[in-house]
């Protein structure tokens, strides 16, 4: 038997590292299992290249818990260890590895900016125990098996023993602290959590399964009950294979698995696969977003070598596709930084974009292949690709091959397809395009009803980003320019040469227009007199779109004219003078009565554009009553 000192400077480094991963204890089981994992990977490639004689057989993984003992053991079948690689790999590696990550982190404690997951490897054991015995035999062939313990000081023991199987076996003495460790349900949910698709099989206790019955038994018969292994994980997810082997139901049904309680089926998939200039395999997933959607849950998983490491994937994946759901696996991405060296990094950028491509080129083929179901999934997947449309160039400049804009009939256009359907009659004296869009069918009813009456299409843009989405567009498309169709009068919306000829002259549009301002709130409303066609209505009210714009862009963040956000609510009064109320008006001697006239006409227009409110409403109905009398 031999004993020695571990290597390490800092003799009290394992205060420090129980302190240090204070919250992040219970890694120290994915941490054993990755180092069985790569020690059962080690000897299947052994075996390939036919170093190792003989059959190899299926190796697992095993964890067992012995409650009463205070023990967790990890078992493999792994390549194992000689007494020297113990020496070497355990005494040396381990430590000074931990070491360095003490000396590299021991100041950053409080900089929640780390992603502290990886670089502990083995010496996480003592993060939950106070003793660690190691039990290894090594592949090649005549080699020892050794017993290697140590209670967390740097004094260790390491002596020969005898052991059949190769392999080895970890087991740790669970301290005081730790004994939530030992319940089977804490370790079933660490499972699930980090190695549920891990590569070698892993077995945590045994569960009972029926057999089926067979085709000649007896009515009544009892089937058959066996006692299997219970194997917690999928060694084969479906992100580790090729595209060519899976079929739309597989994809699903992984789905399923990565997010067991979600029962919406996802809208479409993305699958990723690059292997320069970095690594990556993948599945990313479109999800139906309904209000129910709790972005916060079920979110992208983000794995290195199939093993779990965050559902954090801040800087990795862009901002807009953080919504999907699935699943990326890296090993080229730097765990153990903070997330604004992680953003400045050349890979990780690198991985961002090809994310962001893959996911364009999938849009545009859905699109080509199947425009049909494309529309028919517009409503749910718009609001991902406007904002991504908005946030990256790169996705921008694509998004002109399947961006769609419906009109108020359901109707999709590309871009280029509404530009050719509106330009003939929707280009203005000034030959600019102009595009008009509703954003609520309901209350701006009467205005798209005008702009259909005049032959124009009405795009009904209704996301919550529409003002700053539209705002882009016209900076990087030539001449044109997006109106809401209540911004003005359906004659000033769309600009053309054709002066209409105005029934009241100029005296009396001048005499005419202080009665009316001095009939309504004219600090809220702008009267403006307008030769309009005599069927259309009296008094008009609008919303200058640039304010309105400005406003919208500031509640929702970003953009905007500064300060704009604090301006109170601010309309046009538009008045129709060929509308023969209005000569009415004028007309009219008493200005008891014409000021009646005025409010009435005044309450209608408010009433079509739902801005009459409270007391005013009531006052309105009451007189309205009065008049049918
Ligand atoms: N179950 C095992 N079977 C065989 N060798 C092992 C086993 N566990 C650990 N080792 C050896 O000990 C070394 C050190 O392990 P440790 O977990 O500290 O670091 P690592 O796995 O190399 O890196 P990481 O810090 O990323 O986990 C391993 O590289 C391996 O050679």
């Amino acid at each position: 038997m031999a004993t020695g000192n571990i290597n390490v400077t800092a003799e009290n480094i394992f205060p420090i590292i129980k302190k240090f991963l204070y919250s992040d204890h219970e890694i120290f089981l994915r941490e054993l299992i990755s180092n069985a994992t790569d020690a059962t990977l080690k000897l299947k490639h052994l075996s390939t290249l036919g170093e190792i004689k003989g059959d190899i057989g299926n190796p697992i993984i095993e964890i067992k818990i012995d409650k009463e003992n205070k023990e967790i053991r990890i078992i493999d079948q792994g390549v194992g260890m000689t007494g020297e690689e113990v020496e070497k790999y355990i005494n040396q590696v381990a430590f000074s590895g931990a070491e360095e990550f003490v000396e590299k982190y021991k100041d950053k404690v409080e900089d929640s900016g780390i992603i502290g997951h990886f670089g502990l490897g083995f010496y996480s054991s003592f993060m939950v125990a106070s003793k660690v015995e190691i039990f290894t035999k090594s592949f090649a062939e005549d080699s020892k098996a050794v017993r290697w313990e140590c209670d967390g000081s740097p004094q260790y023991t390491l002596e020969e023993i005898e052991r059949g199987e190769r392999g080895t076996e970890i087991v740790l003495h669970i301290d005081d602290e730790s004994l939530e460790f030992l319940e089977d349900s804490k370790i079933n949910e660490l499972l699930n959590k980090y190695n549920k698709f891990m590569p070698i099989p892993i077995k945590f206790g045994t569960r009972e399964e029926t057999l089926p019955l067979p085709k000649d038994a007896k009515e009544g018969a009892e089937p058959e009950k066996i006692t299997v292994d219970n194997i917690v994980n999928n060694p084969n997810p479906a992100w580790t294979k090729k595209p060519t082997e899976l079929k739309d139901d597989d994809y699903t049904s992984f789905y399923r698995e990565l997010y067991p309680m979600q029962f919406e089926d996802p809208l479409f998939h993305i699958h990723l696969n690059v292997d320069h200039p970095f690594n990556l395999t993948g599945i990313l997933y479109f999800p139906k977003l309904s209000k129910s959607v709790d972005p916060l849950k079920d979110k992208i998983q983000l794995y290195q070598n199939q093993v779990f490491v965050t559902d954090n994937v801040e800087g990795i994946v862009p901002d807009f596709l953080q919504m999907l759901r699935g699943v990326i696996d890296s090993p080229d991405i730097p765990l153990n930084v903070s997330r604004s060296y992680l953003q400045a990094d050349g890979a990780v950028k690198k991985i961002s974009g090809y994310i962001t491509r893959k996911v364009a080129d999938k849009l545009i083929s859905l699109f080509k292949n199947d425009r049909k179901s494309f529309e028919d999934r517009w409503d749910d997947i718009k609001v991902i690709i406007e904002y991504g449309m908005l946030s990256e160039d790169k996705f921008f400049e694509k998004s002109d091959k399947f961006a769609l804009y419906p009109t108020v009939d359901k109707e999709y256009f590309t871009f280029s397809e509404l530009e050719e359907k509106i330009k003939p009659a929707q280009t203005d004296k000034d030959n600019k395009l102009i595009v008009l869009y509703a954003s609520d069918v309901k209350t701006q009813h009467s205005y798209i009803d005008a702009a259909k009456d005049k032959g124009y299409e009405v795009l009904l843009l209704d996301s919550p980003i529409v003002s700053h989405l539209i705002q882009k567009l016209e900076g990087s498309k030539e001449n044109i320019q997006f109106v809401r169709v209540d911004a003005d009068h359906i004659d000033n919306l769309i600009k053309k040469d054709e002066d209409k000829i105005s029934k009241l002259s100029d005296e009396e549009k001048e005499t005419l227009k202080p009665i009316i301002e001095n009939a309504i709130p004219k600090e809220t409303y702008t009267v403006q007199l307008e030769a309009m066609d005599s069927n259309a209505n009296p008094f008009i009210i609008t919303q200058p779109e640039f304010m309105r714009r400005m406003k919208e862009m500031q509640a929702t963040g970003g953009g905007g004219m500064m300060g704009m956000g604090n301006f109170p609510e601010m309309y046009n009064l538009v008045v129709n003078t060929n509308n023969e109320l209005v000569s009415e008006i004028l007309n009219t001697k008493t200005s008891k009565k014409q000021e009646r006239l005025i409010k009435q006409a005044f309450d209608l227009a408010r009433l079509s554009q739902n801005l009459l409110k409270g007391e005013e409403l009531t006052n309105f109905i009451k007189r309205s009553f009065q008049m049918i009398k």
